[in-house]
């Protein structure tokens, strides 16, 4: 069983939802702080959302949105998470919202880690939106990866770290906020569509055999699983 599951009816539906999801927490985090930030997952199932939230009238110069995770790759590249963002949320940096990249000018991915770590590292999440992969890989948190015990360790002092995604046929070097950064988030949402990745997610909560369970820990805030067909 999968907790705090909604399941919505159709795609458009489950992305409304996780658009007003993500606005209700940046809304709530300006009532109490007068700023906020959204920490947002790159791939192809979160763009309808961010495309819908990009139509809501916030109050976008008190609104940050960071990168759950990168890769490393010019932020011109098709496969830069950051450039997704910029493009799908692209009427909300119009109208004052501000961007934290993940990759810097550094020439080597550690070095790139190393300034979105300090960059990154002060920051207050209030919630952040994660994916999940077919391999049940979650931010850039990849089953088999060297660096996995460094990203789940929920004592890393690392905010970023340095990644490699070994399956992925592109862009193997990543940057990803470890599993220790999450856990000082005010909230987590996972959005998941299609059987296949539902059934990965459910295996993974019993087997323990897929990084998403990761997320699934006392010291995180208890994530909301957004699904729909
Ligand atoms: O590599 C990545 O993939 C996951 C899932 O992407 P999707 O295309 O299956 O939705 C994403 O959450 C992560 O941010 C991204 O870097």
């Amino acid at each position: 069983m999968i907790p705090n599951f909604e399941t919505f009816a159709s795609r458009p539906a489950l992305m409304k939802a996780g658009a007003a999801r993500l606005a209700a927490a940046l809304e709530d985090a300006i009532r109490r702080h007068g700023s906020a930030c959204a920490a947002l997952s790159g791939g192809s199932t979160p763009e309808p959302a961010y495309r819908d939230l990009a139509t809501m009238p916030l109050d976008w110069p008190k609104i940050t949105f960071a990168l759950v995770d990168e890769r490393f790759v010019s932020p011109t590249d098709t496969a830069s998470n950051q450039a997704l963002i910029q493009r799908t949320l692209g009427p909300a940096f119009d109208a004052g919202a501000r961007l934290l990249p993940m990759v810097f000018t550094a020439a080597t991915v550690a070095a790139s880690a190393d300034q979105a770590d300090a960059t990154y590292a002060p920051l207050r999440i209030d919630i952040a939106l994660m994916g999940m992969g077919e391999d049940g890989h979650t931010a850039s948190w990849f089953p088999g990866s060297r660096e996995l015990g460094s990203a789940l360790d929920l004592d890393n002092s690392r905010t970023v770290i340095a990644a490699h995604a070994p399956q992925a046929a592109g862009a193997a070097d990543r940057l990803t906020l470890t599993r220790a950064a999450l856990s000082r988030a005010g909230a987590l949402m996972l959005v998941i569509t299609g059987d296949d990745k539902r059934a990965k997610l459910e295996s993974a909560l019993t087997q323990h055999d897929a990084p998403v369970s990761a997320l699934f820990n006392d010291r995180l805030p208890a994530p909301v699983v957004m699904w729909a067909p």
